[in-house]
């Protein structure tokens, strides 16, 4: 049965004289991994943005279903937006976006310090989430001292640290080469649709959308696509 965690509705962004997103609806269900591709400037970012909260659409509605009740994302204020999303979502970019000056486990337990969790308490649990994704001993190097791969998997790890019900990542393994793309890639499908959460995936990579359930296709700011990915839910889903 699909159950949906967030549903996007008719949405619509421009910029100035350029049609970002056109109109496009589309549900993420629960436990569902979903790969969005399109050609560059086809809106897969934008659409992205929009049901993060990160942006709000011109028009459309974005719902998180959350376990509280529902929550329209596209009409919270600013500071709604950075609550739902430190409450709700964890992200995962190209580069990671790890804070330079910071050990990969004071990255990691940075989203639940910031939620109120006690320091040592945060960093015990940023600490099992390195070693879930094979990091153990890497607790204590900073970014610059963590090859491409590891960094993402540091990324994956503070993107789950606060338990998320939907993960979004931004062509998190376009930096790397086929063969770490596919470890971080099954990193991130392990600890997200494995877990019971909902991953929703830009990419470029053929090979990142096969580990998915569904992909998604725009042009233009439309969706213009949509088929199943390589992964099948009876398969992942713990
Ligand atoms: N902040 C912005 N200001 C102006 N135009 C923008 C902005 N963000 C996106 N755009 C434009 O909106 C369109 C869609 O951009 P978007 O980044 O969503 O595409 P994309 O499919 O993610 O592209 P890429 O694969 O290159 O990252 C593009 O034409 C882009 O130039």
């Amino acid at each position: 049965m699909f159950t949906p965690v967030l549903t996007a509705q008719s949405l619509t962004k421009t910029y100035g004289s350029t049609v970002a997103l056109a109109g496009v609806s589309l549900q993420i269900g629960v436990a569902e991994a979903v790969a969005v591709m399109g050609a560059s400037g086809s809106g897969k970012t934008t659409l992205l943005h929009c049901l993060a909260g990160i942006i709000t659409p011109d028009n459309g509605t974005v719902t998180l279903h959350a376990p509280q009740g529902p929550q329209q994302v596209h009409q919270l204020p600013p500071e709604g937006r950075a609550r739902l999303r430190r409450d709700h979502y964890g992200f995962v970019f190209q580069q990671g976006l790890l804070l330079p000056e910071l050990t990969a486990v004071e990255n990691v337990a940075l989203p639940l310090l910031l939620g109120g969790t006690e320091r040592r308490a945060a960093e015990a649990e940023a600490a099992r989430w390195l070693h879930h994704l094979g990091l153990a001993g890497m607790e204590d190097r900073r970014p610059g001292q963590l090859s491409g791969g590891q960094a993402q998997r540091v990324a994956v790890a503070r993107a789950q640290v606060t338990g998320p019900a939907v993960v979004f990542a931004d062509e998190p393994t376009g930096a790397l080469d086929s063969r770490t793309s596919a470890q971080v890639m099954q990193a991130l499908l392990d600890t997200t649709v494995g877990a019971g959460r909902s991953l929703v995936v830009v990419t470029h990579d053929e090979q990142v959308a096969a580990g998915c359930h569904r992909v998604v296709r725009l042009r233009d700011g439309l969706v213009v696509q949509e088929h199943a990915g390589g992964a099948r839910p009876a398969e992942v889903v713990a």
